[in-house]
């Protein structure tokens, strides 16, 4: 990893959203001292004389004319312990699979030096991928986590932590008694939080409500509460999984209102699938201010169904996007917009009355990068290119070398501004790692 530049202007095509129809295209420059950004403009404002002067000691970073500058993107939901199953045991429905393949696997981040054999590789592949921010899900150990927290630390990544938190018997053994769990979740955060590093964040993480007690879960509450800490969980990903929660919570007539008794959903918490809510749920989660983390290739590989994302967002919930490998194939955000556009292809598809057309790449893109800096409430920070914000970027090359995008003697109709808008498109749809040949972590190149 590279040291920090302390002055650096990049001049070029630089793309950006400011809202979920809203994607800025601009050719001109980005200026950025000691990782944030203090200046973005034309090129006619950078040809200016008060501008050449003003960036006269930046160093320049000069764009071709195939290449732009995007900002990193945020993964809102992985689990980092389940990457050696990455594209294995998709035969079986959400709780057979926790129970056959998962389980066992997170078991074995009993051993420290192994979680950190694993971490290691999981934080390179996803900035190798352009994940410059990453919510993740890590095991039931205090110890493995806490090497997750060193691996981000060490790779430069943005990366908010939870160690899973679970006290509901399992055949693997894989749970906590609860005195134990709450203790070692608080010794994680206070040791998070003594890192004293900008970049990583504790996370109070109930597994999900098949898993977690109502005691645990109002204890986790009370813990995030005090600490000011976010909270992540699952909710309504599978229609079994729902069954199962109803059935051992009488009381409650929803999914979500077994979280809500246990004091879970607030505006600092982010639940990721949210494929089956009623109306009544939206709004209540709307209300509390929780916010969504959609994993289409999860959904797709578990069968857990089609998640109405243009409803979720119609309802007014804060979505962003996730990979959640490894129930998800791919760990690239890439992969989950390209996904995400085709779960809502298919529910459009579907639905003969079409009132909620599917999402198109300007979409998925603002969901990759500000919708889900939005949803894990760093929007005041990342997400996109605005003065003040921290430079979290990629450096795409549309015709890298040995990637899939090849270049031909032929370009759609249009004039410059379509030119590059078409280069951000053939990226979305057809690029993968080896067109992100740069990337930057708060103004420091972690790739490239
Ligand atoms: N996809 C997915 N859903 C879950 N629900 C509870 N745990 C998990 C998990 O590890 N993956
Ligand atoms: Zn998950």
């Amino acid at each position: 990893m590279s040291v920090v530049q302390q002055k650096v202007v990049f001049v070029g095509t630089i793309a950006s959203s400011s809202a979920l129809d809203r994607l800025t295209i601009l050719k001109g420059f980005i200026a950025i001292e000691n990782g944030k950004i203090t200046k973005i403009g034309s090129t006619e404002e950078l040809n200016t004389n008060n501008t050449s002067k003003e960036l006269l000691d930046f160093k320049k970073v000069v764009l071709d004319e195939n290449q732009l500058l995007i900002p990193g993107f945020i993964d809102c939901h992985t689990h980092a312990p389940q990457f050696p199953n990455i594209g294995l045991g998709l035969d079986r429905p959400l709780l057979e699979w926790l129970d056959k393949y998962t389980f066992p696997l997170e078991s074995k981040y009993v051993d420290v030096n192994f979680a950190k054999s694993i971490y290691g590789k999981v934080v390179q592949r996803l900035i190798n991928n352009g994940t410059t921010t990453a919510c993740y899900f890590g095991s039931l150990h205090l110890d493995g986590t806490l090497s997750l927290v060193d691996s981000a630390i060490k790779h430069g990544q943005r990366a908010l932590v939870g160690k899973v938190s679970m006290n509901i018997v399992n055949d693997a053994g894989y749970y906590n008694d609860t005195a134990k769990e709450l203790r070692d979740v608080e010794c994680f955060v206070q040791k998070v939080l003594e890192c004293k590093n900008d970049l990583v964040y504790p996370v109070v993480t109930p597994r999900f409500a098949v898993s977690c007690d109502a005691t645990l879960m109002s204890g986790l509450s009370d813990i995030a509460n005090r600490y000011g800490c976010r909270i992540q969980s699952h909710i309504s990903e599978n229609v079994k999984e729902i069954e199962h929660v109803l059935d051992v919570n009488p009381g409650c007539k929803s999914y979500s209102e077994v979280y809500d008794k246990s004091n879970i959903l607030n505006d600092k918490c982010i639940m990721a699938h949210a494929v089956y809510l009623s109306e009544e749920e939206m709004s209540l989660l709307v209300s509390r201010g929780v916010s969504v983390a959609h994993c289409p290739a999860s959904n797709t590989r578990l069968r857990s169904g089609l998640c109405p994302v243009r409803e979720l967002i119609h309802a007014g919930l804060t979505v962003g996007l996730g990979t959640d490998v490894s129930g998800g194939d791919s760990s690239s955000i890439l992969d989950a917009m390209r996904r995400a556009m085709d779960v809502s292809s298919h529910l459009e598809m579907l639905d003969t009355s079409v009132t909620r057309p599917a999402l198109n790449w300007k979409e998925v893109f603002y969901l990759a990068t500000l919708g889900g800096a939005k949803a894990l409430r760093l929007d005041d920070k990342i997400g996109n290119f605005e003065v003040g914000k921290d430079f979290d970027a990629q450096l795409i090359d549309v015709f890298a070398n040995g990637g899939q995008i090849d270049k031909y003697d032929y370009t759609m109709e249009g004039n410059e501004q379509d030119r590059v808008s078409q280069l951000l498109q053939r990226f979305i749809y057809l690029g993968d790692d080896r067109n992100i040949t740069q990337v930057y972590i708060k103004g420091r190149k972690v790739k490239g």
